[in-house]
């Protein structure tokens, strides 16, 4: 049997857009997707805003009664208590947020999340209903250390998943550090040799069957002249897109993937 994985585009947007600039930029993206007459039962769209922005993005999506999904940046590994700063899952859950990222470099690196604490951040997701997505890759000096890249994100992914309860819905997504905000955009060979590795990975762990009915996003410098030639690869489902998603054209290029040739 031939999973179906509906493939997800999902659009991180950082530290950028406060809640009134998130409502417009939400609004506007709904409606081109509209007038494009895209389907969300074949590409799902989420979009990542700040925290401060989830609320009101939640708001209009449930009073527009809108497609558009959305999740967290981050969550915290506990549920409240004296984590100053931190933002607990089960909160965002009760904004009605679908998804959460769990990992992404920018926190490992610099705010030294450790495998341990993503598989706790992942757990924490879990427990709420947030469905993980879980971020893994290599930095440039691991790739050119190494002979086998595609190992950095396996060992990321094995650590992260850790105890994974066994109906636990999650995403993954290779998001090669070299190539995020770099413009250096992974080939699409590059990136489904690392993904076919996660996927295999994700079958040693969790079953062929339910490793096939996992997504594996790519995220790195994907853009609208990219992501027809990575989204033809087999084990990729999807982009986590950074600096593109601030753009509506480019965002909407991105989740409307298939209307280029070939796909
Ligand atoms: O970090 C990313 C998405 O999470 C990728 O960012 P860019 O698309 O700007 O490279």
């Amino acid at each position: 049997m031939v999973a179906s994985r509906t493939p997800l585009m999902a659009g991180n947007w950082k530290m950028n857009m406060n809640h009134l600039q998130a409502i417009a930029f939400v609004q506007k993206l709904a409606w081109t997707l509209k007038d494009a007459e895209h389907d969300y039962d074949k590409v799902e769209v989420a979009v990542f805003p700040p925290f401060t922005d989830i609320r009101s993005v939640q708001t209009l999506v449930s009073t527009d009664k809108l497609k558009i999904g959305f999740g967290a940046q981050d969550c915290s590994q506990h549920d409240s208590g004296a984590y100053t700063g931190e933002t607990s899952a089960e909160f965002l859950a009760a904004l009605d947020t679908k998804y959460v990222l769990v990992g992404h470099s920018e926190r490992r690196t610099l705010h030294n999340e450790t495998d341990e604490i993503c598989q706790a951040k992942v757990t924490a997701a879990l427990r709420h209903g947030l469905i993980p997505v879980l971020c893994v890759g290599e930095t440039l000096e691991q790739r050119e250390a190494s002979d086998d890249p595609a190992s950095i994100a396996v060992a990321q992914l094995r650590k992260g998943l850790e105890n994974l309860p066994a109906d636990a819905e999650i995403v993954i997504a290779y998001e090669p550090v070299w190539a995020i905000g770099t413009g250096k955009v992974a080939t699409a060979a590059q990136a489904q040799e690392v993904c076919h590795a996660i996927r295999v990975e994700l079958a040693t762990l969790l079953g062929d069957e339910r490793a096939a009915g996992i997504r594996i996003l790519y995220g790195g410098s994907v853009k609208p002249d990219n992501v027809a030639s990575i989204m033809r690869e087999p084990d990729i489902d999807g982009a986590l897109v950074g600096g593109a998603s601030l753009n509506i054209d480019d965002f909407s290029s991105i989740v409307r993937y298939t209307q280029h040739v070939g796909v």
